[in-house]
């Protein structure tokens, strides 16, 4: 059932919702962890994290799943109390040996991967819920301001059964920033659009950020999402932070093998590590910062390129798939287990089972220790 339901031409009238600058300023607080550990049962979720996150900054939570980011999020949230360590906002103890906040005197706006839109309640009356301590007509001011800043102010009186994934993501991106929170927590706020959606929302929904000026932690798995918004990765495995830095510093220099898998897949093969030279049925490739002793190379699938049959190293082409912008290429080399696998943007004439040339950029490979693996 629709409530005087916008007219379809307004929805194509729509102007980007990241341009239209009405949003509400936050003052962004800074958020700091020191030595969260976390313990269920007999079960270390969070095993000593320490994090600062600066105000007006947008971390991006990395990690496969089970790995304790949503744990961390309630935490900070105040959901949840730690086993032990503190968190801090603006260097205020508000969950410790020494301090509870609630949650709700944080001013701290969480967004949730299902979205948690009550269904009975209009947009507007949604938006509206967070704002208890506004009177009604404050909030309901503040309310059509943030519903103004994502371009949703003519779905007021609409449903949320009505709207469409990435306007109910909107929706509710709208209930988080309207009470103007110092801090906002997002947890997978994209995993529910589809990819075509997923990536206009996403750089609108960052755009707004940057323009109420929030501290926000954004929980993701998905390393290209972190890429894409962060300005710094906080990479976690097993409630621990393994690194965190800017998207291209732990992209060229992970700090391990896991760090290095998770931003790409690469070729993986095993080789010996001598007075700092790695040598692979590949090639030998520089690594002097490795001890003597059996090592992991890693190449990146950009990283070979096809030449003339000899030339380079010898392979023979297995299979080829369009991808669109790129071929995948997978080549036989002698001595290597499983077939390379070769991003090509133009492989011309290149077909199976055809002898080739690979060429290996020495800037595509990361050697690291087997014992890391
Ligand atoms: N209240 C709880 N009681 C017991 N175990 C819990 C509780 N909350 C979380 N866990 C466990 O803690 C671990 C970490 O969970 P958490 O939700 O923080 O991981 P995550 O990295 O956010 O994963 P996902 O990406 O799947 O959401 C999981 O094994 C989970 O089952």
């Amino acid at each position: 059932m629709t409530a005087n339901p916008a007219p379809a031409r307004d929805r194509f009238r729509l102007p980007r919702w990241g341009q239209r600058g009405t949003a509400g300023a936050s003052i962004p607080a800074q958020l700091s962890f020191e030595n969260i550990v976390q313990v269920y049962g007999d079960q270390r979720v969070l095993d000593g994290v320490s994090l600062t996150v600066e105000p007006g900054e947008l971390v991006c939570l990395l990690g496969h799943s089970g790995c304790g980011k949503t744990t961390l999020l309630r935490i900070a949230a105040g959901v949840e109390a730690p086993t032990s360590g503190r968190v801090l906002m603006d260097r205020l103890e508000v969950s410790g040996p020494n301090a509870f906040l609630e949650p709700e005197r944080r001013g701290i706006g969480l967004m949730f991967q299902d979205y948690a839109l009550f269904p009975h309640l209009t947009i507007l009356q949604n938006v509206k819920f967070g704002l208890k301590d506004l009177s009604a007509a404050e909030a309901d001011i503040a309310a059509r301001r943030a519903l103004s800043r994502v371009g949703l102010e003519n779905f007021a009186n609409e449903f949320p059964h009505t709207l469409s994934g990435g306007e109910q993501q909107r929706v509710a991106l709208a209930r988080s920033i309207a009470p103007r929170p110092g801090v906002l927590l997002m947890d997978e706020p994209f995993s529910n659009l589809d990819k075509r959606m997923r990536d206009a929302i996403r750089d609108e929904t960052v755009a707004i950020l940057r323009e109420t000026g929030a501290t926000t932690i954004v929980v993701t798995h998905d390393p290209e999402e972190a890429m894409r918004i962060a300005d710094r990765i906080v990479l976690m495995r097993a409630g621990r932070i393994i690194q965190q830095g800017r998207s291209e510093d732990i992209y060229r220099n992970p700090a391990n093998l896991f760090a290095a898998r998770f931003f790409c897949d690469f070729n993986e093969i095993k080789g010996t590590v001598r007075n700092g030279q790695v040598s692979c049925p590949v090639g030998i490739f520089a690594a002097p910062h490795l001890k003597d002793g059996p090592a992991v190379v890693c190449i990146r699938p950009q990283g070979l390129r096809l030449k003339p049959s000899g030339f380079c190293l010898p392979g023979r082409v297995v299979s080829r798939r369009f991808l669109g912008e790129v071929e995948l290429v997978h080549i036989g080399v002698q001595g290597v287990d499983r077939p390379l696998q070769a991003r090509v943007h133009d492989p011309v004439g290149v077909k199976e089972g055809q002898d080739v040339g690979i060429e290996i950029d020495p800037k595509d490979v990361l050697v690291f220790a087997a014992s890391d693996a």
